[in-house]
């Protein structure tokens, strides 16, 4: 029978700690000789962070996790769309429409659900989908975004309906204050979410909305960076605080998670809408659901720090300009793989200190 929703899933939980993060830095901190910096090193393999299904053929290792979750949250990001990350290159996916993408993608999904349900006792947060609603608040004159609008919004509500029936607690993508935070953005996004979330049967297990996911703004900025210019959400906090409201008057009592795995430090960067491999970036406040703003039920550490976001080879397929920009650490290796040194940055830049 599947589980009635209870209100934030993070009270009273504890959550488990992921053991292919772990593992990743583990060989991190094998490849240091400083104790000191080793040592740093090894409180971060105890902090959590969600875990990535970023091909259907990571779905096989489903069970095997939920088993080791036991009653602890998992915590996954589902993260599979055909024709992924649309205005951009380094994240781009297995999948395309062109090629039953549409018909494959619900079979990764089809593929979670099973798995859930099959496990018993597992409680399972998601982040559905990071960069693609918000893509198609902003860049529908991206042709490989406007393309494929419809079958986004489909996929999408697939993915929300399906795994509902398995009592997965799911925070749909909302990009970050840069993104969609901006005066021109927020009320098309907040019609965009509240659309999506009606038409996928407006279950209770349909949460609210994950933001800053793989990105570096501060929850509450002691003051404004200067690159927020314009933008009176110049925070997560103010871009939540506007448009938890919005939601609210279109039905939807969205309530909030917030990434700050890479958000330590801030004034790091020259413009908003730079985004991958961030230099001078940190591990930011650690998750908790201690969080000081009841639309937000927990901080957490969604995109994993030292996981690369794209390649800075330039003859690279998956090569995105960002990658090789003036704000971006390079050489960098492809979207997901380690990238040790950048690791290392996020460790020193640590803020709190590790
Ligand atoms: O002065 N003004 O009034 C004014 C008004 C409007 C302005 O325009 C806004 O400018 C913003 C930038 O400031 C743009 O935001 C950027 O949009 C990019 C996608 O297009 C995002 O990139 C994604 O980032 C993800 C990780 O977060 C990656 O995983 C993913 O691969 C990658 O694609 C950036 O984060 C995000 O910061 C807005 O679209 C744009 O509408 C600007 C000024
Ligand atoms: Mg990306």
């Amino acid at each position: 029978a599947v589980p009635t929703a209870s209100g934030n899933p993070y009270t009273g939980k504890s959550v488990w700690n992921s053991e292919y993060y772990a593992s990743e830095v583990y060989a991190a901190a094998a490849l240091v000789t400083d104790t000191a910096l080793k040592a740093k090193i090894s409180k971060v393999a105890s902090i959590p962070t969600f875990t990535w299904f970023d091909t259907m053929a990571k779905v096989a290792d489903l069970p095997g996790y939920l088993q080791a979750a036991g009653s602890s949250i998992l915590q996954i990001v589902v993260y599979d769309l055909p024709n992924r990350d649309c205005h951009a290159n380094a994240s781009n996916g297995e999948l395309t429409y062109a090629n039953n993408g549409a018909a494959l993608y619900q079979q990764y999904i089809d593929g979670i659900t099973a798995a859930i349900k099959a496990s018993s006792g597992s409680t399972v947060v998601a982040v559905i989908e990071p960069d693609s609603l918000a893509n198609l608040v902003t860049n529908l004159s991206d042709s490989r975004c406007s393309s494929v609008q419809d079958q986004y919004k489909a996929s999408v509500v697939y993915a929300l309906k399906t795994l509902a029936t398995a009592g997965v607690y799911m925070y749909i993508d909302a990009g970050h204050a840069g993104w969609l935070g901006w005066p021109a953005n927020i009320s098309p996004a907040a019609t965009l979410f509240a659309q999506i979330y009606t038409s996928a049967g407006s279950s209770p297990f349909i949460r609210g909305l994950a933001t800053n996911v793989a990105n570096y703004n501060a929850l509450t900025a002691a003051s404004p960076d200067p690159i927020t210019s314009g933008n009176s959400n110049y925070d997560e906090t103010h871009y939540i605080n506007a448009l938890a409201p919005m939601l609210a008057s279109s039905g939807w009592n969205a309530q909030f998670i917030v990434d700050l795995g890479r958000s330590g430090k801030q004034n790091i960067r020259t413009a908003w809408g730079n985004w991958c491999n961030i230099k001078g970036a940190g591990f930011g406040l650690h998750p908790t659901t201690n969080t000081g703003n009841s639309y937000i039920d927990a901080i957490v550490w969604v995109k994993p720090g030292g996981e690369c976001d794209g390649t800075s080879n330039t003859s690279a397929v998956r090569y995105d300009s960002m990658c090789g920009g003036v704000d971006a650490k390079v050489p960098a290796p492809e979207a997901g793989q380690w990238f040790q040194d950048y690791f290392l940055d996020l460790v020193n830049n640590a803020d709190p200190a590790l």
